[in-house]
Order: structure tokens, then sequence, then C-alpha cells
């Protein structure tokens, strides 16, 4: 018989082998449970005893009573044998696995259970034999390893343990080892030399138990053997690594229970049999405990030497397959009823395996010398190993691996919208070899519909250049889907809004000239500046003209459209730069007021300058910079209030004061000889003083808030003008894309179409405009919507552009300001810098507001301690929270969290509003300018009217 590997069927295998601290495997198994059915005895034939029990299949007995009207009682275990089946196919069935375990290091027990006369030693019998057999022929089949088998023998006879190779030594004890469990003092093990050595010791074993006859049994057993074989197993060349084992398997045979009368006990077969019974009740009980899965309460082993002995194999270190023995007569029905309870109970037993392996003593020092030599090691060098410690890098490892998960999902939507890009490319290719006249595509649209007052960061080299590949490549593709008549409409709709823009500027100019000229107000210089910027205002009108002479053909002639755009380009650029001095003069023109005061010419004109605000309040255009270049609540208005109050204080203590005085514009010097003509008393000199010197500073302020809105305005304007130039751009280059038909669209497709490329450009554009909103204080949802919507889709690309150049231009801005002159300086970067970190403030504590609504108690807690939130802290908790958001603009996961709080807090998925690009329609509004575009909006709604 070929030898196999020891198998342990899956569905005794309760869980997954886990490691011990000693490198071996554990894993619990519950014990096997197998009924053999023996035939009728001769004894049971004579007396006509009816069968009782069958077999239906492998798995089931079922009680069979002709006499009984009760329905029949069927039991399941892991195998039955019915009383055809020979001992063999019992071994192979399922004992030959767990015999064989001890050769792989595992214990393992077999034992008969039965009533007396049911077969238990002619079952246990044919089982050892078969065991030795295997036993031997697996160690022949492995000739790597030296195997050593001991055999050790006792029985349990009315309760005494006698060892069985050695009958002289008397009564053993039982001892209690701490390692090895319950062992019997001085048992003779003998060593086996091979199977017919051990043959022949069981044999001399099996003379020396103790055998009585009874009514039922010629030859009854009248005790419990065990038979333990110990098998160690080493590898021949030792490795060094831990090759040996060692485990026992314990054959036993049980004396069988009974009843006095049906044995027809009496004296010492009496006596023997009350013990037998006893100790069997013993067992029955631990294993009825052990049934119930858990191990909760007292589990009676020590009541009996049996259970001590076999306390290892019922729940504990070792497989145990149980054959539960049965007489088919109708006469031991109830004794057989029995036996199935205890099988039934028997199989819901679990044991707990492990591989019991040997360390030679070489190995062991070795082993303690590498202990050793660790533990110095540690003392040398101070490793934290400390449970914080340990805590701490388990902490890092679990960071570590949410940030490899996170890289892992990026790169999977990476992927994905490669994947789709390309595909979109395909189709694209497809439908345009089949089309060359399809309609506009959505992406150049979308390039096209600027909104007119969309406010575009200045256009510079650098930002040009940053996206040129990505952005040719966008246009090549989206050039060749265009309708060439509505190119040309688009490109003069622009010039129609640049004409206005010219006009609009030139408006603002002839006010601010008027106002200066009616006032007499400021320098000389101011004087000079608003004269030229006047001129170059009329200037940049005469360039626009040129435009304006062209009439818009339905069918567009492309060619000449070229020639003429590119001539336009060069107006464009002629009128950036003209709004450029513009500019420059009006910031000079601001400088000249504020520098007024200080100038020995503002020492000469200050009598004069007295008079200004009564000669204000017939200003021609005084209501309109009233309104126009401030909101409500700017300084002008407050100014122009108090003013206002002033002169109503001044009128109301003086009734008589000449109407003339209040329509005709009075010298300055003249305003205090007049009120002291009236009531020329000191005391209202002095007041009269005061007021005037009040209002004079007052009037000043104005005049500079005016100068500088005008200066924004004027910057607006070459916003817009950069934008124009801008969208002229892509509108040239696609007519020219388009000029160039097919062969070059074609060469074009194979440079740079790479949706890689795209993503490259895309993750640059993402950082930078995440640092710009950072430094230019962006109001978080608005960097939340467009983090969360723009993920890398090329139709994106215009976006990221726009928002990179209105950033850009943003920044760029607020650093002018903050090194323009100190007259400039005066409070207008405090106010767009401080106004925006008010706003930023205020919508994270309304952000903090909804955190306890829209998270979670467990949410919480776990951003929490992810953000490193403590529990006492000055401000709450949910505060502190929201005040860490989006404050690490250089680390893109701290964004992404960022990003998804606040949405989860502003509701921006929950709601079922999706976001949409066209949401952004290229018109962003910062929280942060709002005093200035406030501005803006005013004086270019006051101009339009
Ligand atoms: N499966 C079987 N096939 C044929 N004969 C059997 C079978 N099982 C047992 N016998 C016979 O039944 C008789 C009793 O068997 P056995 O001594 O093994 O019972 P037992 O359970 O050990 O009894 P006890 O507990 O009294 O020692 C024996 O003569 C044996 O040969």
């Amino acid at each position: 018989m070929k030898m196999g590997e020891p198998k342990t069927p899956l569905s005794k295998i309760l869980t997954a082998p886990s490691c011990t601290p000693g490198g071996t495997k554990v894993r619990e198994e519950k014990i096997m449970v197998m009924v053999r059915v023996r035939p009728l005895s001769s004894r049971e034939q004579a007396m006509y005893d009816l069968i009782a029990l069958e077999c239906p299949n492998e798995e089931t007995v079922v009680f069979k009573n002709p006499n009984d009207e009760r329905p029949c009682s069927s039991f399941t275990f892991d195998k039955v044998f019915s009383p055809t089946c020979v001992t063999a196919r019992v071994y192979e069935g399922g004992a030959k696995d767990v015999a064989l375990s001890a050769l792989t290091g595992i214990n393992a027990t077999i034992f008969a259970y039965g009533q007396t006369s049911s077969g238990k030693t002619f079952t246990m019998r044919g089982i050892t034999e078969y065991a030795i057999e295997d036993i031997y022929q697996y160690m022949q089949n492995h000739p790597e390893r030296n195997f050593s088998v001991k055999i050790s023998a006792l029985e349990i006879y009315n309760e005494t343990v006698v060892d069985l190779l050695n009958r002289n030594s008397g009564p053993l004890r039982l001892l209690d080892d701490p390692e090895k469990g319950t062992i019997v003092e001085k048992q003779v093990e003998e060593v086996v030399k091979d199977s017919q050595h051990l043959k022949h010791l069981i044999g001399i074993c099996e003379a020396q138990r103790q055998v009585g006859e009874t009514a039922l049994n010629d030859k009854s057993s009248r005790s419990h053997q065990i038979l333990r074989l110990t098998i160690e197993s080493r590898l021949k060349e030792n490795s060094g690594r831990v090759k040996s084992f060692v485990a026992s398997l314990n054959l036993v045979d049980l004396a069988g229970s009974e009843r006095a009368s049906q044995t027809k006990s009496a004296g010492l077969r009496l006596r023997e049999g009350s013990h037998i019974n006893r100790s069997l009740l013993t067992l029955t009980q631990v294993i009825r405990k052990l049934s119930g899965g858990k191990r909760i309460g007292h589990i009676p082993y020590r009541e009996s030497k049996l259970t001590r002995i076999l306390q290892s194999s019922l729940g504990g270190n070792a497989r145990t397959a149980i054959i539960c023995t049965l007489s088919p007569a109708m006469s031991h029905v109830e004794q057989s009823r029995n036996t199935l309870l205890f099988a039934t109970s028997a199989k819901e037993v679990t044991n707990t395996t492990r591989v019991n392996v040997v360390v030679t003593d070489q190995q062991l020092v070795k082993h303690l010398q590498q202990e050793v030599a660790r533990l110095e090691a540690e003392l040398k060098s101070p490793v934290p190993t400390s449970s914080s410690a340990l805590k701490a890098l388990l902490v890092e490892k679990n960071v570590k691996i949410q940030k490899m998960e996170r890289e892992m999902g990026e790169l999977k939507r990476q992927r994905d919208l490669a994947q789709t890009q390309l595909e979109l490319e395909r189709s694209g290719r497809k439908e345009k070899k089949e089309s060359n006249n399809s309609s506009p595509s959505h992406q150049v649209k979308k390039c096209l519909a600027f909104p007119s007052d969309t406010i575009l960061s200045r256009v510079t080299l650098e930002t040009q250049e940053r996206n040129k590949a990505g952005r040719q490549s966008m246009l090549r593709q989206s050039v060749s889907s265009t309708d060439p008549s509505h190119l040309v409409q688009e490109i003069r709709k622009l010039e129609l809004l640049q004409r206005r823009l010219g006009d609009e500027a030139n408006k603002a100019l002839d006010i601010l000239q008027k106002e200066v000229a009616c006032n007499r107000l400021g320098t000389q210089d101011a004087a000079e500046n608003v004269a030229k910027l006047l001129s170059e205002i009329k200037n940049m009108q005469i360039l626009n003209s040129i435009s304006e002479d062209i009439v818009v053909k339905d069918t567009a002639d492309l060619k000449e459209e070229i020639i003429r755009l590119n001539t336009q380009g060069q107006t464009i650029e002629s009128l950036e730069k003209k709004l450029e001095i513009v500019q420059n003069s009006v910031d000079r023109l601001v400088c000249a007021l504020g520098d007024n005061e200080n100038t020995p010419d503002s020492k000469i004109q200050s009598k004069r300058k007295k008079g200004i605000p009564f000669n204000l309040t017939n200003s021609p255009n005084m209501s309109t910079f009233i309104r126009a270049p401030c909101s409500p609540l700017s300084s002008s208005r407050r100014v122009m209030d108090e003013i206002g109050n002033t002169i109503a204080d001044n009128q109301s203590t003086n009734d008589s004061l000449p109407s003339s005085c209040k329509s005709t514009p009075l010298k300055g010097d003249q305003v205090g000889f007049s009120h002291s003509s009236r009531e020329n008393t000191p005391s209202r000199q002095k007041q009269n003083s005061v007021n005037v010197k009040k209002m004079k500073k007052m009037f000043n302020n104005t005049l500079e808030e005016t100068a500088r809105n005008i200066r924004s305005y004027v910057t607006e304007l070459k916003e817009r003008v950069a934008k124009l130039q801008y969208q002229k751009q892509l509108l040239v280059c696609q007519v020219l894309e388009l000029e160039a038909g097919e062969t070059a669209t074609t060469s074009h497709e194979a440079v740079d179409q790479s949706p890689f490329s795209w993503l490259l450009i895309f993750e640059e554009q993402k950082k930078q405009i995440v640092m710009l909103w950072h430094l230019c204080h962006v109001s978080l949802v608005h960097r939340t919507q467009f983090f969360l919507l723009f993920r890398g889709d090329p139709a994106d690309q215009i976006y990221l552009e726009v928002e990179l150049r209105r950033l850009t231009w943003l920044e760029q801005h607020l650093s002018d300001l903050g090194n323009a002159s100190p007259a400039l300086l005066s409070d207008e970067p405090a106010t767009y810098v401080s106004s925006s970190i008010k706003a930023l403030k205020q919508e994270r504590e309304n952000l903090a507001k909804r955190v306890s609504s829209r998270l979670t108690p467990e949410e919480r807690e776990v951003l929490y301690r992810k953000w490193d939130i403590p529990p006492e802290g000055k401000q709450r908790r949910r505060l502190q929270l929201v005040n860490k958001l989006w404050t690490d603009p250089h680390n893109m996961e701290h964004v992404q969290e960022s990003a998804d709080i606040v949405a989860k807090l502003v509701g921006f998925c929950e709601s079922g509003e999706q976001l949409k690009r066209e949401m952004f329609e290229l018109n962003f509004k910062s929280p942060c300018d709002k005093k200035t575009w406030m501005g803006w909006n005013l004086i270019s709604n006051l101009l339009h009217l």
C-alpha cells in the first residue's frame, strides 16, 4: 500500500492556520466521529434478536424498531460503517489520516467507544495493525528523515493505572507537568526497532490486559487500554532550520459500558463494571461540556484517570477520531441510543492542533545566542521600541498605505481619462474624415463665448509660452470642425466690444478732465497730465476707427479676414501700449494730487483751495463723481455727506448767508471773510477755520480716491483689451489653421496630440492655480468647486487658462500695489488684502457652523484625529478643523482632502446639483476684489447710460 501524506478532511478545519509565537501553525479542528455497526453476533442470532439499526448511507444511521410506533430517529456523522464494512475500510475512511498526523508532528488519538461486546477491541486491533503498517511504510518513503518510535502502554483497571510493559511496577501515579500536561510517573517507554518489534510489544500489552468473561462477551475487556506511540522525525541534513517534529499517537480501546442485568455481573465483574461505567460517565460529561463550543465552566477532566490521561485529546492539542461501535440487535437499542448521543456530542468538540517542533540543544543555544545579540544591540542603540514608538510606526505605515491607495486611485483615474481621450480622439478623426463641414465644435464655442463683462488677466508672454503646445494641440482639434463664417462673426463681436471699451475710457477721462478744469484742482502737473490723457485716449479712438468701416458680410472671405486680422493684431497691441501710457499718466496724476500739500506750490495755493468745497457742489459732473467711481459705502460718499453736514451746520447758524455764496464759486480765501463779515467773533473765526481745513482735507482725499478709481478703471480696460487680444489670437490661429487646410492639419496631428502631454500641463497648471488661490485669499468654496470640477478633461483647458491668467494678474496687481509709491499706497492694498482675508475668515466661520449638521459624529471624530485637532483647544474643534482646510498649497493630498471636506460641508454632491463648467463661464469673481469691481460696475453702468 502506497502511503500518502496525511490529510485532514476540509470540513473538519474550522479556521485558517495562524502562527504561534514559536513559528508553528495552529488550527482548530473538530473531533472526527465515526460509527461502526457490527453484524449480529452468534449469540444474538441464537436469541432471534431483531436488527434495530440501518445504515442508509455512509453518513447516516437510523433506528428501526418494528415494535415501536415512534418515528425512526436518524443520526449523521462523519462516517457510518454498516455491518458489512471491513476494518480496513473503517481505517481508510478516517482513522488513517488521524493516525498518520503523528508523523508530521501533530498529536493524534483514535479511540473506540461503545457498549460491551459492540466490537471496540475488534475494531481497534485492526486499526492499530493498519496504522503500524502505514507508519512504517511512510518512514520508508521518507529516507531524508530519521524517525524514532517509542511505545508505552497502560491500562486503567478499577481506576488504577497499570503499566502494561512493566506489570511489576504496580499502580502508577499521575503527575501534572506544566509543559506536558498529565504524565504517568515511572511509565516504561520502549524504543521500537521496527514494525515487528512493535507488533510484538503490542502483543505483550494485549496479553497483560485484564480480560474477563461476561454474559455478553467471552473475552470482555475489563479495563481501558491506552497504547501510545511516540514518533520523532528529524531531517538528516541539518540545515540550521528547525525541522524536527515529535508527536504521540494514542490508540485507545475503552472498556464497554454495561448493564449489570445484561452482563449478569456479580462480585468482581460487578465492581469492574461500576468503575468502567463511572469513568465512561466522566468521559461523557467532559465531551458534553466541550461540545458546547465554548469552554465555559469546569470541565471534569480530573474526575477520572481516563479523562485526565486523555485530556489533551479531548479539546486539546491533538487530532482525535472516535469510533463508536454498535450492536445492531434490538435487545441493545437503549445502549446503542446512549452511544449515539455520546457520538453526537463528541462531533461538536473542537481541538486545537499544532505541529510540535523539537528544538535541539544545539539549535536552542544558537537561537539564544542570537536573541542575546539582538538585545545587546537594542541596549546600545536607543531604537524606539516602546509601545508608543511602535504605535507611531504603525500610524506612519497606515498613512503610507493610504497615500499609496490614493495614488493608485489617481493613476487609475488618469489611465481611464487617457483611454477616454484616446477613444474620443479616434472617433473625432473618424467623424472628421466623414465630413469637413460639420457644425462648430463645442470646445470652440466655449472658447468664443466670453461674456462681455468677463475680466481676464493680463496676457503675459510667460503664460502664453507655458501652455502653448497644449493649446495649439487643442486648437488643431477644434479648427477642423469650425464654420468659417461663424469665426468671422465672432471676431466682429469682439471688435465691437473693443470699440466700446475705447469709448468708455474716453468718457471716463473726459469726466476727469472736466472735473479738474472746473475745480481748478491740483497742480499744473496734474492739469498737464489730464490733457495728455485726453490726447492719448483720442489716439486710441483713431486706432479703433479702422475697424468700424468694415462691413460684415454674410459669407466671409477668409483670406481677406486673415490679412485684416493681422493688421488688427498690431492695432490691438498699439491699443494696449496706449492704455499702459494712460495708466502711467493716471498714476502720475494721483501722485501729483497726493504730493500737492507738501509742495511749496500747494502752500501758495492753499488759500484758493479753501473755496473748493463750495465750488464743487456746482460742478456739472459732481453727482456723477459721487456716484460713479465709488460704491455707496465708499469714503468719497462719506466725505461728501460730511461736507454736506458741515455746510448745513454753517447754514443753520448763519441764515443770512447770501444765496449767491451757495451757488457762485468763491475764492478760497473769501470763505473765512464772508463768514466773518457777519459774525466776526474769534470763536466763530476759529470754528470756520477748522471746518475749512477739515473740508479741504476731506476733499483732497476724495480726489485722490477718485483718481485711484480711474486708475483701477484703466487697469480694467487693459484687462479687457488683453482678453480681446487673446481671443483674437485664438481666432486668428483658427482661421490660419483653416486656411492651411487639411494637409497641415494632418501633419500636425502627429505632433503633440497625446492626452498624456495635456495631463502633464493640467497637473502643472493645477498646482499653479492652487498656489495663486492661496496667495490671493480666494474663496474656499470657489477653490473647491473649481478643483473638483476640472479634473483633467481636455475641454477644461480654456477654463484653467483663464483662471490662471486672472489669478496671475490679481497676484501681480496686489504685489504692484504693495510696491507702489507711498502716495498710491494709502489704504488700497490694505483694502484689497484685508477685505479678502476678512471674507475668507467669514467663510471659514460659516463652514464651521455646518460641520455638526453635515458630518456624522463618527466622521467628525475621524477627521479630528486625522487633522490632529485636540479635544481641548482655544477654539472649538470644528473651527480648528475648517481653519486648517486649504492651508498647504504645496501638498496636493491636503488640497484634495480639503476640497472633499468643503464639498461635503457645502453639499455639492448631496443636493444633486451637478457642478457644471458653465457655471464658471470664464467669469470668475473673486471676493477679495469686490470693491474694485463694484466700483468698475458702477462706472461702467453709468457710462453706458
Ligand atoms: N465488525 C465485526 N465483525 C465481525 N465480528 C465482530 C465485529 N465486531 C465485533 N465482532 C465480534 O464480536 C465479539 C465482541 O467483540 P469485542 O470484544 O471487540 O467487543 P468489545 O466492545 O471490545 O467488548 P468489551 O467491551 O466487553 O471488551 C467478538 O467476538 C468479535 O469478534
